[in-house]
């Protein structure tokens, strides 16, 4: 298994989700990261030469093996869950893991599945019958030192996904902390 699924899985995983409104994001320079409503992708794509996605893990996952939140947002179905790291000039900035319902992957969404190491918000996002809601937050960190992540639901042509995302200590998120 990938060093950094086995790191990251569980902790994504076990996380304490919050909503928005429970965080002090406005004027902060990570709110505006946690708070994209539009790709994530693109937004990582503009701060970076090469913007690159690696798959870690592809798999069909029981309905059982959901939490009973992640029930709640994307319905009973059985689902694929893909796990990945976005890159931005070879540095990990994002471990993502998204859960997708096999009824999402029908009609036009079969394609889904084959995506590869193309990034989903480019594909999801280049449909214009998507959008995004139900957006938490938690912080992986600790008080002193955040690391954020977020979840969110992504529907496309009315069919729901559960994105969670992680940014990681080299993402342009912390760039002040970094010294960028
Ligand atoms: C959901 C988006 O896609 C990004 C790409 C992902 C992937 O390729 O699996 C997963 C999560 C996202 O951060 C986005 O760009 O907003």
């Amino acid at each position: 298994m990938s060093e950094f699924k086995q790191l990251y899985s569980p902790l994504i995983r076990s996380a304490k989700w919050y909503p928005v409104q429970s965080w002090a994001l406005e004027q902060t320079s990570h709110g505006a990261w946690l708070l994209e409503s539009e790709s994530l992708s693109r937004r990582l794509a503009q701060y970076c030469q090469h913007f690159t996605v690696t798959v870690l893990a592809q798999t069909i996952i029981s309905n059982d093996n959901l939490s009973v939140m992640e029930r709640q947002l994307v319905g009973e179905s059985d689902c694929l869950e893909r796990e990945v790291i976005l890159y931005g000039d070879q540095q990990p900035w994002v471990f993502a893991r998204t859960l997708i319902p096999v009824t999402t992957l029908s009609g036009k969404e079969q394609d889904l599945v084959d995506l590869g190491n193309r990034p989903l918000g480019y594909r999801v996002f280049n449909d214009k019958n998507s959008r995004r809601d139900a957006l938490e937050i938690a912080n992986l960190g600790t008080q002193q030192q955040p690391r954020w992540a977020r979840r969110s639901r992504l529907w496309i042509n009315e069919k729901p996904m559960l994105v969670a995302e992680y940014f990681l200590t080299q993402s342009p998120v912390y760039a002040k902390e970094n010294g960028c």
